[in-house]
């Protein structure tokens, strides 16, 4: 039978399934951050159970962690708080950890995959949405609960349905100025952020095949904000060379061995997805938000819409509720928006070809006078490195750019870095609810390039343009 990648990562993991569908699933990887494991570990304590297999487990603290200079600790008591006892976990469990202060601290998001933790054919799961991110590696990857995590800890083993299979298939060459970020945003804007519910998507065609694995994460990121509980992508070279020689890749014949089983991890030619959604690429432009959920997006070259168009009344009420949250006049065109804030960081954007694509745009210019606060925000401490190795940090400093210390930071606002009440970002994160980077904040989700062209500009500007 002709098989989907999908089919084969979960039926590869199956460890029992009744006739209704509920399967035990074998988890293979397990990240854990502070947000989601004290309950956990609690849980674990109180009923004097241990972790099934220590070494699948790998924790870091990323959304509390302050992204200035560390070595006073952490000022703020509840996102002290959270650290220090993930840092007690991490401890009594005995499980690998990178704490507040190792240079091998970052999102989670971002170091799994930096450390070659996450690896085609597994299934990788961590209490946050966006593990979607790890299924770029050709591996069932998504977010669990609280009370999961505990059933993880113990068991290695998750209680699962099988989603609907979707394909999003991309071809076509992207036209310059254009990126993985626009890609996943236009696919939102077409589908909507209900349109991949009760689907696990499989990112295909030949736009998708000539991204790295950097875009190729940011893509399976926001699959989450699709609807969709996992994005996932084939198995090809990009992904064997990304993952060779990092840390917890296997090595000598165990390699050769993974490689062979890893090339298998692609949907059969013919094999049949429950849907099928197309999008040229050549047809994409670079896209800004303007509302309050990532489906309300638009081209750079495009204008805020006019409520009075939309025939549907559920969509205009919606439409003029996000406006008026955002303070935007129906029409504007969206170039004419201008910005309080930049936000460069975030699961879905701060990896190191990230920090390239708005460094390049930044050289050589400067800050607008009107954008009070533009920070740059690496995925991990290598990733940081690494960029200053480059003279990353000094062309977005020379521009009149923050280079801070990695971490969530103000994707969502639990450390100091936040929007003031009414003031409005570029950011390249993935969510823009009301709140979201802070109480009555404005976010835009834009790419890197965009981001950092806007924190120029003082405005959005189209990034082709300049
Ligand atoms: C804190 C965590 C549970 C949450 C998530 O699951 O996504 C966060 O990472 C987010 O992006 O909102
Ligand atoms: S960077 Fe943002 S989206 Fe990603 S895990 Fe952190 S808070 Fe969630």
């Amino acid at each position: 039978m002709l098989k989907t990648l999908y089919d084969k990562l979960w039926e590869s993991h199956v460890v029992r399934a009744d006739a209704d569908g509920t399967t035990v699933l074998y988890i293979d990887r397990h990240l854990v951050h502070e947000v989601t494991s004290p309950q956990a570990f609690e849980g674990l304590r109180e009923a004097h159970r241990g972790l099934w297999r220590t070494a699948a487990n790998l924790a870091v603290a990323d959304h509390n962690v302050p992204t200035t200079d560390r070595r006073e600790g952490i000022a703020d008591p509840t996102s002290r708080l959270q650290v220090e006892t993930l840092d007690a976990n991490a401890k009594s469990f005995g499980l690998t950890y990178f704490n507040m202060n190792d240079k091998r601290q970052g999102i989670v998001h971002v170091i799994g995959p930096e450390q070659g933790a996450t690896l085609p054919g597994m299934t990788v799961v961590c209490g946050d949405s966006h593990t979607s991110t790890h299924g770029a590696f050709g591996c069932l990857a998504h977010g669990i609960g609280t009370s999961e995590v505990e059933h993880v800890l113990a068991t290695q083993t998750l209680l699962a349905k099988k989603s609907k299979s979707m394909l999003v298939q991309v071809d076509g060459a992207l036209p310059k100025g254009v990126t993985a970020k626009d890609i996943v945003l236009a696919v939102i804007g077409k589908i909507g952020t209900a349109g991949g519910t009760g689907y696990a998507i499989e990112f295909g065609g030949s736009t998708i095949r000539s991204l790295s694995m950097e875009g190729r994460m940011t893509v399976c990121n926001m699959a989450i904000e699709a609807g969709a509980r996992a994005g996932m992508v084939a198995v090809d070279d990009t992904t064997i060379d990304y993952v060779k020689g990092r840390p917890f890749s296997p090595v000598g014949p165990q390699w050769e061995q993974a490689v062979a089983y890893w090339r298998t991890l692609h949907t059969d030619p013919g094999a049949k997805f429950d849907m099928v959604v197309r999008l040229d690429a050549s047809q994409i432009r670079p896209q800004v938000t303007w509302g309050t959920s990532p489906e309300m997006v638009t081209a750079i070259d495009g204008r805020v819409p006019d409520p009075d168009q939309e025939k549907d009344a559920v969509r205009r009420d919606a439409m003029e509720k996000a406006l008026t949250y955002m303070a935007l006049t129906p029409n504007t065109p969206i170039e004419n928006i201008r910005i309080d804030k930049v936000f460069i960081g975030s699961c879905t954007n701060s990896r190191i070809e990230d920090l390239r694509e708005a460094a390049h745009v930044v050289r050589g210019r400067q800050r607008a006078s009107n954008v009070k606060l533009a920070m740059v925000v690496p995925g991990s401490g290598l990733v940081k490195e690494q960029a200053e190795r480059e003279g990353l940090d000094k062309i977005f400093k020379a521009a009149g750019f923050e280079w801070r210390e990695p971490g969530c930071s103000m994707c969502l606002a639990m450390n100091a870095d936040r929007l003031e009440p009414g003031e409005r970002c570029a950011s390249t994160s993935n969510r823009n609810f009301e709140g979201r980077q802070g109480q009555g904040g404005r976010t835009h989700l834009v790419s890197p390039a965009m981001a950092a062209a806007a924190g120029i500009a003082g405005h959005f500007v189209d990034v082709r343009s300049l």
